[in-house]
């Protein structure tokens, strides 16, 4: 058994098919100086060639993947406008007379070994980037075809040194069960990919690719531990079967959830909400059992395309998600560009803090046209359905009213058109700057509900990039300063009167339940995968004993005594739920539970109740 980093969740049993190595081989070949100018087409015509493939790529990747792992090919497109990666490149035909192909390849090498010789896990993730690109490059220059993986075998663990991303999108999830490789991360490109595709994934192993196993050996993969089983012995396959099947049984136990109300067992119910950017996220949200959408980012109507959507086209999407969700509330934030997420057709500028820049509502108020266009959409949309209005990145009170000023022009507008409205629809903002925080009692007197957005509000409270991996240990959202602005928000809320959610990762977090049931928050928005987890915890989950933990962690002086504080109460609340288990017993208020017959669309691997002892069981048995 070879302990790795499980880097995406599941277990996957079957044989291995090791993956050969994705590099090619590159004749070291000279050119004649009256060739210059054609080596020079041949590299652009390979550069045009792979920004298409990657572009083409992008867009099959639309209805698989969400926005952050298709931005991971925005990172390869950004390598090939890189001037340095093409002075590089250039420098090489022009000064040593190479063909394209070595030039690439000597490039590449030149990178990788510089980043590799860094020492550092964001470096080599960057290498393996230009690598990752550099080999197609290089694939089109040679012209070769895609390396494809065996199709007509019983489906496979995929062995290698390394994948990228572009590896694995090409991988049929039907032809491989798992994934194991030598080097990686948590947070590399083909863990966040294999994630999004729902693919066990173990990284990170000490130990050489050749003694690791063969093609066509047997593997057990289990990405939640992060072990690897090669070669396994009957009795190993026997626990890891029954663990499997403890896994399925428990995610039909999740489906039964989807119906139950969201209520602990002393009484409090909490609204479990979904964060969504697409009308088929919608689908998928609704089979977990949301109760609302809590969180609509729309920006993502207006990304890889061309030019800004229309009112009518926004309207559409607007209406389509409003009407599916059939009087449930939709909380459609407006436009939240800028920062991480930019527009091709949207000239923003260099920046050199984005994330403090021109962004959001801030775009927004300067040009009240596209603002006014999205807002007339929503208008129109609230015909059709409970439908609220967020704006995000508040940070005072006259940001609030010079919206709220757009949104009575365009109200104005509506009604003299004669074009139907919900003319008392709600508006509400994003909490998520410190500055909110601070006058959050000011700005409840604005607005009709509050949003915490925890993923930034931890970034610009702690002074965290929140996309930068090297200070990713010094993101913590239970850091004492991150709680006492939570308290001061939902403290805000409360003496007002007004609904207080909560939509960022943290929402869906098991670990922080207890805070939003210790401070009485009205409902919490997550990805769909995170609700039936959450809700299932929930109904095991005092509200009682919530607030006596949330009165021991304002006592904690660091993150680390708070995550102690809440991963004890984590495990008493799992001791509690696999006891029920045990019992075949649904806590009291479940019980009614109808069965739900959807697909298990966004249900997890399984959750950390059963798999803790399973997996305890299963390993002192295998090892
Ligand atoms: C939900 C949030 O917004 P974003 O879309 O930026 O993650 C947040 O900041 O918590």
């Amino acid at each position: 058994m070879i302990q790795g980093i499980g880097a995406s969740s599941g277990i996957a049993m079957g044989k291995a098919f090791v993956l050969p190595n994705w590099e090619w081989d590159v004749p070291d070949q000279k050119i004649d100086v009256t060739d210059l100018a054609r080596e020079f087409e041949r590299l652009y015509e390979g550069i045009r060639s792979s920004k298409r493939e990657i572009e083409q790529i992008k867009g099959e990747l639309a209805d698989v993947v969400g926005s952050e792992e298709r931005s991971i090919f925005d990172a390869h497109l950004a390598i090939l406008n890189d001037p340095v990666f093409m002075n590089e490149i250039q420098g090489i035909i022009k000064r040593q007379y190479k063909a394209a192909e070595a030039a690439v390849k000597e490039a590449i090498d030149h990178f990788v070994t510089m980043f590799d010789l860094l020492d550092d896990e964001y470096m080599k993730e960057r290498a393996l980037d230009i690598k990752d690109v550099g080999n197609r490059l290089l694939k089109h220059l040679l012209g070769m075809p895609e390396i494809s993986l065996p199709t007509d075998t019983q489906p496979f663990i995929l062995v290698a040194r390394e994948v990228s991303p572009s590896q694995l999108v090409h991988l049929n999830p039907q032809h491989v069960l798992g994934i194991v490789t030598i080097t990686g991360s948590m947070t590399s490109h083909a863990s966040i990919m294999a994630r999004a595709l729902g693919l066990p994934l173990v990284t990170g192993l000490d130990v050489p690719l050749e003694s690791l196993a063969e093609t066509g050996d047997m593997m057990i993969i289990d990405g939640d531990a992060g072990i690897v089983i090669p070669r396994p012995t009957e009795e190993q396959i026997r626990v890891y079967t029954e663990f499997q099947r403890r896994q399925s049984e428990h995610r039909s136990r999740l489906r039964r959830l989807a119906g139950v109300r969201s209520v602990t067992p002393d009484g409090k119910e909490i609204a479990l909400e979904a964060n969504i950017s697409s009308l088929k996220e919608l689908e998928v949200a609704l089979s977990s059992g949301a109760v609302g959408v809590g969180l609509f980012r729309t920006e993502f109507l207006y990304m890889d395309r061309h030019q800004f959507p229309g009112e009518d086209e926004q309207f559409e999407v607007y209406k389509a998600v409003a009407e599916k969700l059939a009087g449930r509330p939709l909380i459609i934030r407006t436009l939240d560009i800028g920062g991480d997420k930019n527009l091709d057709y949207f000239e923003i500028g260099e920046e050199d803090n984005p994330f403090l820049g021109y962004r959001a509502i801030r775009i927004c108020l300067d040009r009240p046209d596209l603002f006014k266009t999205q807002l007339r959409a929503i208008l129109r949309a609230s015909a059709y359905g409970k439908v609220k209005i967020m704006y995000p990145l508040i940070s005072s009170v006259e940001e609030v009213r010079a919206a709220n000023r757009l949104l009575e022009e365009a109200k104005r507008e509506l009604q003299a058109e004669g074009v139907p409205f919900d003319p008392n629809v709600p508006c509400g903002i994003m909490i998520e700057l410190p500055s909110a925080v601070t006058i959050a009692d000011l700005l409840a007197e604005e607005v009709d509900f509050f949003s915490i957005g925890t993923n930034d509000l931890i970034q610009f409270v702690l002074a965290v990039d929140r996309m930068n991996e090297r200070i990713s240990r010094l993101y913590q959202p239970f850091h004492p300063a991150v709680l006492r602005m939570l308290r001061m928000t939902v403290d805000a809320a409360k003496r007002r009167g007004i609904h207080v959610g909560v939509c960022g990762e943290m929402a869906g977090d098991p670990r922080a339940l207890p805070i939003w049931l210790g401070l009485d928050v009205d409902s919490i928005s997550m990805s769909s995968h995170s609700i039936l987890p959450i809700k299932e915890r929930l109904l095991h989950t005092h509200r009682s004993d919530s607030i006596d933990v949330l009165n021991r962690l304002w006592e904690c002086r660091t993150a680390e005594e708070a995550i102690r504080l809440l991963e004890s109460f984590r495990l008493s609340v799992e001791a509690r739920m696999e006891e029920a288990e045990a019992k075949g017993k649904p806590a009291s208020h479940e019980r009614s539970a109808p069965a739900d017959k959807s697909p298990d669309a966004g249900l997890p691997a399984a959750e950390p109740g059963i798999r803790n002892s399973a997996r305890t069981a299963g390993t002192a048995g295998a090892s």
